[in-house]
């Protein structure tokens, strides 16, 4: 029998998961999607050929459920959907912060849920997605969240309680880099040099350096010793690095991205 996949709430993130699942080798004509707007909606079945329904027509009509609204709206949403969400529905939520217990207290009782932490790279298939099961998600369900998500990049299951510190480490973990790399671009106007040539500098620096991180099977730190000759350029860099904190700087920036998600699954909205 065919699995009717619902996206709901399709914004950055839901169009980013549907469009790997298409390339994939999901059929467009399996997979709904819902939106606020009604000119959102038709441009999701115009780009993607997928089937614009309403937050209560996918509840009742597709075996699993991808809310990726944000975290301040899942309550709306779920409201909506309770009166029409069977128990035997799979219910996986994309949302940072929120608890698989917020939506097993609105569910019909013994609703699975699953419980996943996506990045933007799910747009080039290089996503790293974080999952978890609530507490009437099996085996099976987790291993149908992997296949999903497993089409925009890699998976990794987590107990819940590691969630929050998985979405400020790899759910947010994107932007860090776009920002380092922002920066290094400002950098190079600083030493004179044209920004279309710095941003190509440091992208490609980027890129390389991301493939020797994730190919070489070196330690981080054996990577960086390798480019930091005595008394040559790159010490100078890195002292001013460590002069100016940059390090206690992410460390303490990643300790309040995971707080920040703490404060979400307590519905702070601020
Ligand atoms: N942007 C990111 O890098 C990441 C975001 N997330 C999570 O993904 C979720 C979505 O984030 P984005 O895609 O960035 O946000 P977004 O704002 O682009 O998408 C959310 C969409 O939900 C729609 N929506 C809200 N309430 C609705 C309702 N009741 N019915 C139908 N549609 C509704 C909005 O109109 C919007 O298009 C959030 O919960 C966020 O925490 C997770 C990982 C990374
Ligand atoms: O900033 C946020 O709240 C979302 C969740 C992880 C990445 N973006």
């Amino acid at each position: 029998m065919t699995q009717k996949v619902a996206v709901l709430g399709t914004g950055k993130i839901g169009e980013a998961l549907l469009s790997g699942m298409i390339r994939a080798g999901w059929a467009p004509a399996d997979l709904l999607v819902t939106a606020r707007r009604p000119e959102r909606a038709e441009e999701l079945r115009a780009r993607h050929g997928v089937t614009p329904v309403t937050n209560a027509e996918a509840a009742k009509t597709a075996d699993t459920l991808i809310l990726t609204v944000k975290p301040q709206d899942m309550g709306t949403l779920l409201d909506e959907l309770a009166p029409h969400v069977p128990a035997d529905r799979l219910v996986i939520s994309g949302a940072a912060g929120v608890p698989t217990d917020f939506f097993e207290e609105r569910l019909t009782p013994g609703t699975p849920v699953v419980r996943v932490m996506t990045n933007t790279p799910a747009l080039v298939d290089e996503a790293m997605s974080v999952i978890s099961a609530g507490t009437h998600a099996t085996a099976e369900h987790l291993a149908h969240a992997e296949e999903i998500f497993g089409a925009v990049g890699k998976t990794l299951r987590v107990p819940e309680s590691q969630q929050d510190a998985c979405t400020a480490l790899s759910g947010s973990g994107p932007a860090y880099f776009f920002y380092l790399v922002e920066a290094m671009t400002d950098a190079g106007i600083l030493l004179g040099l044209p920004r279309d040539k710095a941003h190509d500098l440091i992208v490609q620096s980027a890129i390389g350096a991301a493939t020797m991180l994730r190919d070489s099977g070196e330690h981080p730190v054996k990577l960086r010793e390798n480019v930091t000759s005595p008394a040559g350029t790159t010490i100078s860099a890195i002292r001013e690095l460590e002069n100016h904190g940059v390090r206690a700087a992410l460390i303490a920036a990643l300790e309040a991205a995971r707080d920040r998600s703490r404060e979400l699954a307590s519905g702070n909205n601020g």
